[in-house]
């Protein structure tokens, strides 16, 4: 499937989903509206072909530096936040069973009677059986985010790329929340990232990435059609690459 119209075939993606994201005009938690329209556009993506699997953050419920600066020792807070993208991850599991997309969750902190713990390749073969793979539970480690989750489960799964859902429609100068003069790119290398300290994604999940040479498209997942446009060849994104 094209991408991008000049970017090269992605056979096999893996999305990763901000939590924020799926709050919608929420101030907190999940907003079922949202939730189900992203499962239709990863349902519109697979039936192009594309192999997908996802990784969901847990912003919109628990973050452990949140709960670090509120005198919680970090890593019970951390866990907590691994516990919120299981949430999300049941939540977007089931809005994709209600239509008729095969799933399942594997979580990297065992939990056998909720979900499958996390196998690769068991992993593996769920995809190439056209299943969609939720990956919950981050890395099964505190002291790291879901962005870091995502670059590792890419290069397990051998992704041709790394998509990451967001608020904002790409990578820039600076956070374009914050500062209204911020200007996009459309293009980067991981090492520009890291040298400008763009701070859309974490250091460590640019350079597993970078390691894995596999592309990051930073997109809008707030926009509508934002994921399924992009293998329709009308996506805009911000592409980064060893190049
Ligand atoms: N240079 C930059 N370019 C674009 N976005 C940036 C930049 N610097 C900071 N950001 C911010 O980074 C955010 C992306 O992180 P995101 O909200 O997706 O967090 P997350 O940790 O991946 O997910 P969660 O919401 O689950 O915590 C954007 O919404 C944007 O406000
Ligand atoms: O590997 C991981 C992944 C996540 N965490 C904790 O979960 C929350 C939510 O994840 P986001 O990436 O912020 O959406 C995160 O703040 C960490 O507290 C983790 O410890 N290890």
């Amino acid at each position: 499937m094209k991408a991008g119209g000049a970017e090269p075939s992605f056979k096999r993606v893996l999305l990763k989903v901000s939590g924020e994201a799926l709050m919608g005009d929420r101030e907190y938690g999940l907003d079922s509206t949202t939730v189900e329209r992203i499962a239709a556009e990863v349902k519109a993506v697979v039936e192009m072909g594309v192999e997908v699997c996802l990784v969901i953050g847990g912003g919109n419920i628990f973050r452990g530096i949140s709960g670090a600066a509120n005198g919680m020792e970090r890593a019970s807070a951390d866990y907590m936040g691994m516990l919120a993208t299981v949430i999300n991850s049941l939540a977007v599991q089931n809005a994709l069973e209600r239509l008729g997309v095969s799933t399942r969750v594997q979580s990297a902190i065992p939990m056998t009677t909720v979900c499958e713990p996390y196998i690769r390749r068991r992993a593996v073969r769920h995809m190439e059986k056209g299943r969609v793979v939720i990956f919950a539970a981050g890395t099964g480690n505190p002291f790291f985010t879901t962005d870091t989750a995502a670059a590792l489960r890419a290069s397990e799964m051998g992704c041709d790329a790394l998509l990451k859902g967001t608020k904002v429609d790409g990578v820039y100068t600076a956070d374009p929340i914050k500062d209204p003069t911020a200007t996009r790119y459309e293009k980067l290398t991981y090492l520009d990232v890291l040298a400008r300290d763009l701070g859309v994604m974490d250091a460590s999940a640019i350079s597993l990435a970078r390691e894995s040479d596999i592309p990051i498209l930073v997109f809008s997942i707030t926009e509508p059609n934002g994921f399924a446009n992009i293998f329709r060849g009308s996506g805009r994104y911000t592409i980064v690459t060893n190049r």
